[in-house]
């Protein structure tokens, strides 16, 4: 049974693997995996899942294989969300919008309200991203259960101006789907922290796992709270995630350690901060 709503949340990562150009076979999987997690004794109140869950990287022929308009998903997961009463951060997919290709988060309550869409707006350049699809241009705060929260996908978790944005919109939880591959899970785990952490805001991510002819996907989706305390895991292998945050301690934690208040903006970038020195 879901707690006073806002303030307490039982999170489920889906941490799946994800077959190659096959999106219909991908969503079977993937509904198999939602109906475990609703099924459990413990049920979620918002479950994520992993990027580009409908096709992988398939990304030589994703102009074909794209959701048009993401409408076959958007239809899928809001029926799923408003049957199970929850909320899903439903990873991302590959969205065919006017014939280009966008890496689109898409978030529905659990009325199956979509109540945001993010399209990933740094494109990974060691996969070749920026050859077959288009960048978002905006970031996205969104609100469930009117507690806000923030969209990033993979490789943005690496730009902290996003994290950081969003949190001074007010989000107090960043919720992040992934295909991040060996050898950087080193890179994956610090970078997370260090979002929560500088943030105080709760980080919520969902990797995939499983192998490509290219590469291999390690999983380690995570939960992290706001004092950078990592509070679930996951391992090598397809499983759900699980662990229950309390979102008052965001604010907690911000009381503690005042950084929000003590940001100094006015020095901050490239050609507005003041260099007392330089040396040679
Ligand atoms: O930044 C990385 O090391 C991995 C990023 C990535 O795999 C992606 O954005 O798809």
């Amino acid at each position: 049974m879901s707690q006073v709503a806002g303030t307490s949340w039982n999170i489920a990562l889906l941490q799946t693997d994800i077959m190659t150009g096959e999106p219909q076979r991908n969503w079977e999987i993937m509904v198999r995996w939602m109906e475990e997690a609703v099924a459990a004794s413990v049920k979620p109140d918002v479950i994520v899942l992993p990027e580009m869950w409908n096709t992988g990287y398939a990304l030589s022929q994703i102009d074909q294989l794209a959701d048009i308009d993401g409408s076959q998903t958007r239809e899928w997961i809001s029926a799923f969300a408003k049957q199970h009463d929850i909320h899903i951060v439903a990873g991302s997919i590959a969205e065919n919008r006017a014939g280009k290709v966008f890496n689109t988060m898409i978030i529905f309550n659990r009325s199956g309200e979509e109540v945001g869409a993010y399209s990933k707006i740094h494109l990974f350049r060691l996969m070749e991203e920026e050859k077959y699809l288009t960048p978002g241009e905006a970031f996205l705060s969104f609100e469930l259960d009117e507690m806000k929260a923030g969209a990033s996908i993979c490789y943005d978790i690496r730009f902290p101006e996003q994290a950081r944005t969003l949190s001074l919109l007010g989000a107090k939880i960043l919720f992040v789907a992934a295909e991040w591959p060996h050898p950087r899970l080193h890179h994956w785990r610090t970078l997370l922290m260090a979002r929560a952490i500088e943030n105080q805001m709760y980080v919520v991510a969902c990797n995939r796992v499983g192998n490509t002819v290219s590469d291999s996907f390690f999983g380690h989706s995570m939960i992290i709270d706001p004092w950078g305390e990592i509070i679930a895991e996951g391992s090598e292998r397809e499983e759900i995630v699980t662990a229950r945050i309390d979102l008052t301690l965001v604010d907690h934690v911000r009381n503690k350690i005042q950084v929000f208040e003590d940001r100094r903006p006015e020095l901050y970038g490239v050609g507005f901060g003041r260099v007392a020195k330089v040396y040679p």
